[in-house]
Formats: C-alpha cells, sequence, structure tokens
C-alpha cells in the first residue's frame, strides 16, 4: 500500500502585501467618511500566497515608512477617479473626470517611498496609470476626446469577462507572468498613459495603440496593468500570474 501523502515542510511563507483603498467623503446618505476595498483584491493576494493589510491613509512621511518597514510589497489599486493633471504638467481639460486628492497623495507618497526601497509596487488600472506618472510620465484625460479612432475602453458587461485583446511584449516581467502574444483583458477606464515615465517599457499594448501595461527597467519589480486581472481568476486562470509573480518577488525581497 503507497504511504498516504503528507505535507512535505512548511507552505511557502506569505509575504505582507500593503494595499491602498478607496475612500468616500461623508455626506448625502452617508454620515460617515469610509475606506472601501474591492474583495477581489485581498482575495487574489491571498490566492497568489500574501497576506493582504489595507492601509488607512496618512500625510505623515514616518507613517508611511512605517508602514513599508512591515510589508514586502504593495498593490495599488484603481477606483472611479482621476489624477490631477498638475501631477503630470498638465492642466485639466474637457473629459477629466473627479478626483480624489487625499488618496492620490497618500498612493503616491506610498509608491514613490516603496520604489525608493526597490520594494515590489504593483499598480492595477488607474494604480498603473499612478506608476506612469509617479515615474515621469503623463496620461491622455480623455481617451475619447483625445484618441478618437480609439476602441471602447469602459466595458458594459461584467468585469470577469474580457473586452478586447493587447498583445503582451516578448522578454517582459509580464511576459514572464502571462505569457507572450495576444492576452484578452477587461478594460474599465477612459484615460490612458501617453508619454512613457523614465525608464519605464509599455509591455503590453492594444491593437489600437493604447498602452495597456507598463514596467521599469530601473527597479526589481515595479509593473502596472491598465486592467483587471483580479476580476478573472476563474474566467481567465492565466491572469492569475499577475499577482503569483508580483508575490514571489515581495517573497524574495523580504527573505
Ligand atoms: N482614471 C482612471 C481610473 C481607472 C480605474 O481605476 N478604473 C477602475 C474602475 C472603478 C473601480 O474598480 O473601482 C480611468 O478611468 O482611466
Amino acid at each position: 500500500m503507497t504511504p498516504p501523502l503528507r505535507h512535505h515542510g512548511q507552505p511557502p511563507r506569505r509575504p505582507n502585501i500593503g494595499i491602498s483603498p478607496d475612500w468616500t467623503e461623508a455626506g448625502e446618505g452617508n454620515p460617515f467618511a469610509r475606506y472601501e476595498l474591492k474583495a477581489v483584491y485581498s482575495e487574489a493576494v491571498l490566492r497568489a500566497g500574501g497576506l493582504p493589510f489595507v492601509l488607512p491613509y496618512s500625510d505623515d512621511p514616518t507613517c508611511v515608512e512605517a508602514y513599508l518597514d512591515r510589508v514586502s510589497g504593495v498593490l495599488i489599486t484603481g477606483g472611479a477617479f482621476d489624477i490631477n493633471p498638475v501631477a503630470y504638467g498638465d492642466t485639466a481639460r474637457e473629459g477629466m473626470g473627479p478626483m480624489k486628492e487625499a488618496r492620490t497623495a497618500f498612493e503616491s507618497a506610498l509608491m514613490r517611498a516603496a520604489l525608493k526601497r526597490n520594494m515590489p509596487v504593483l499598480g492595477i488600472c488607474g494604480g498603473m496609470q499612478l506608476l506612469n506618472v509617479v515615474l515621469g510620465g503623463t496620461l491622455y484625460q480623455d481617451i475619447g476626446r483625445e484618441l478618437p479612432e480609439a476602441r471602447e475602453h469602459e466595458q458594459k458587461h461584467d468585469r470577469t469577462h474580457p473586452q478586447h485583446p493587447v498583445d503582451v511584449k516578448d522578454g517582459t516581467l509580464l511576459a514572464e507572468a502571462v505569457g507572450k502574444g495576444q492576452l484578452m483583458v477587461n478594460s474599465t477606464h477612459h484615460q490612458a498613459v501617453k508619454a512613457l515615465g523614465n525608464q519605464v517599457v509599455a509591455s503590453a499594448v492594444s491593437s489600437d495603440g493604447v498602452t495597456e501595461a507598463i514596467e521599469s527597467s530601473a527597479h526589481a519589480f515595479a509593473l502596472g496593468v491598465q486592467w483587471h486581472p483580479e476580476y478573472m481568476l476563474t474566467t481567465l486562470p492565466v491572469h492569475g500570474g499577475v499577482y503569483k509573480v508580483f508575490i514571489h518577488k515581495a517573497r524574495d525581497y523580504r527573505r
């Protein structure tokens, strides 16, 4: 009789992952300001082998550093808001959406400090756009107005299903995560990367020329994807590779 399979040794250590939440001000019908984190983000980190920690905002640099002393990777989530174009040397034009200045201030400080430590950073959707801006790049403020030939990037159907293909560039971190060539992605954005930041590489592009993923060649792992892989972990499991590589790099960061 073959011996029962036994668990050989400990499972890999779960690296702590700091996650930026969304913020809603108190107001009409909402007596209390609140943070919000869509469960798909923490679930994706857990499934990839990480330990998620929500990071409430702070404008105190010592608090940001204290957060980073306790995590091995930072996940900057998306949200239904836009980055103030002043951050990338522009002025707001028609088509710009609402801003969340406190959120952008905190996420920018957290991202800059993590990059300074060469700590793994993953930016999702708006988080990818922030990564490009923090690294010195710019954004199209509204695809509809500035790239009229572009396809629809704000899908009307459920995010668990894709909207369009992108071409993942060979030899990139993203290709290591999900494979090179065509990848079907969901799409929930009206802005896009315009000029790439310093030492930033476009690791995936849509057929209409919109940059769909970026990564820094100056950091061990600084990756941004314009889509939401966390919604497609069961419908298109290949997307789990984005979080798996992120968590693997985070585990290596704090050996
Ligand atoms: N400014 C960006 C925001 C894109 C983004 O993060 N969308 C996420 C949808 C809302 C959510 O999941 O909370 C843009 O629109 O281009």
